[in-house]
């Protein structure tokens, strides 16, 4: 920061910001080659212009993940870039001799945790914080990195722990979804946003074969079942159930065709989110069978808002 000795800038101060204009110019100048710079550290001079310029020039380039030194920075691409998650990839990064030589990516953070846990004598937990704000990719950073334990974590020898591990792996996949219904919503910044924290935990025995996994939830944003900023929808879940329930379903949770809820807004915005199907399967994957399911949904249509409007669109309360 300049300073200022009697309400004038200090002469080496001023040289100081000199040189940095000039070496601003000099890096920006060489703009064509900014989305090479694959370590935010190698900026030179750091500032939010270079780093903003430089993380600019590799989104335009299609180049969505940069390093900061060992934090690792992942731009959302907002456009369906499968090759970039392959399975393929992923065996890649986990063969590679050295992954961090590879393009930086979210596999690479996978990898190297990995094998943190393999390469000390007495395994140490690893943890991996994914951050930033509502729309960033949090979700799909986490669910990558779930698909990419999935497949490297599970190389069993025998037949038999291959298909226990195949298991484990869908149930471990299968979390998602049916979190994704009961925890997201469409909110103004994100169609599928989460309501709540979540610290998911990846459990590998001896060998580094996943075991199982667990999933703590926090912060539940309870208050969106009553209430819901305008131009945002309630969880999920209540919207698949209206539109996806079969006509004995609609009879048994009191749900009558063509109804619509006070409570349920925005129900004309079709999501990709809503697919009934996709949550039942994926329950029905995790053990939780189809009478069990039915109770969770009576419960779900009985006490929840869905009984709070009738069936002209008009509120009752
Ligand atoms: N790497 C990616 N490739 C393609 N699309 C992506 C990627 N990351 C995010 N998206 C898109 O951006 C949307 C928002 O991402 P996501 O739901 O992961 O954000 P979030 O940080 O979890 O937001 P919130 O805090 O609101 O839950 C996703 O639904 C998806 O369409």
């Amino acid at each position: 920061m300049r300073q200022q000795v009697n309400g004038h800038i200090s002469g080496s101060d001023a040289q100081a910001g000199e040189s940095i204009r000039e070496e601003l110019q000099e890096f920006l100048g060489g703009e064509a080659l900014l989305h090479q710079l694959d370590d935010l550290t190698k900026v030179n001079p750091v500032t939010l212009e270079t780093v903003l310029r430089c993380l600019q020039a590799r989104y335009s380039a299609d180049t969505f993940y940069t390093n900061a030194g060992c934090t690792l920075v992942a731009l959302n691409p907002f456009k369906p870039v499968p090759q970039l998650y392959s399975t393929e990839l992923m065996q890649e990064y986990h063969a590679a001799p050295q992954p961090q030589k590879l393009k930086p990516h979210i596999f690479t953070v996978g990898e190297q945790t990995y094998r943190n846990v393999k390469s000390l004598m007495e395994p140490v937990n690893q943890s991996i914080v994914v951050s930033g704000e509502s729309g960033a990719g949090k979700t799909w950073t986490s669910r990558c990195l779930m698909k990419f334990y999935a497949v490297v974590a599970a190389s069993p020898t025998s037949w038999e722990s291959h298909e226990i591990a195949e298991r484990i792996e869908q149930r471990i996949l299968n979390s998602n979804p049916v979190m994704e219904a009961f925890g997201n919503a469409g909110t103004l910044r994100n169609n599928n946003s989460s309501r709540f924290g979540k610290f998911i935990q990846l459990q590998l025995n001896r060998a580094q074969q996943m075991t199982g996994a667990a999933v703590q939830t926090y912060l539940l944003e309870k208050t969106r079942v009553a209430c819901q900023a305008s131009s945002e929808r309630n969880f999920h879940i209540f919207y698949q159930i209206c539109k996806g329930a079969s006509a004995d379903e609609r009879l048994q949770w009191h749900l009558p065709e063509g109804a619509t809820f006070s409570w349920l807004p925005n129900p004309e915005r079709t999501l990709e989110e809503d697919c009934f199907e996709v949550t039942r399967e994926a329950m029905l994957h995790l053990g939780i069978d189809a009478p069990t399911q039915n109770n969770i949904f009576q419960v779900r249509g009985k006490a929840t808002p869905l009984t709070c409007g009738s069936g002209d669109g008009q509120p009752v309360l």
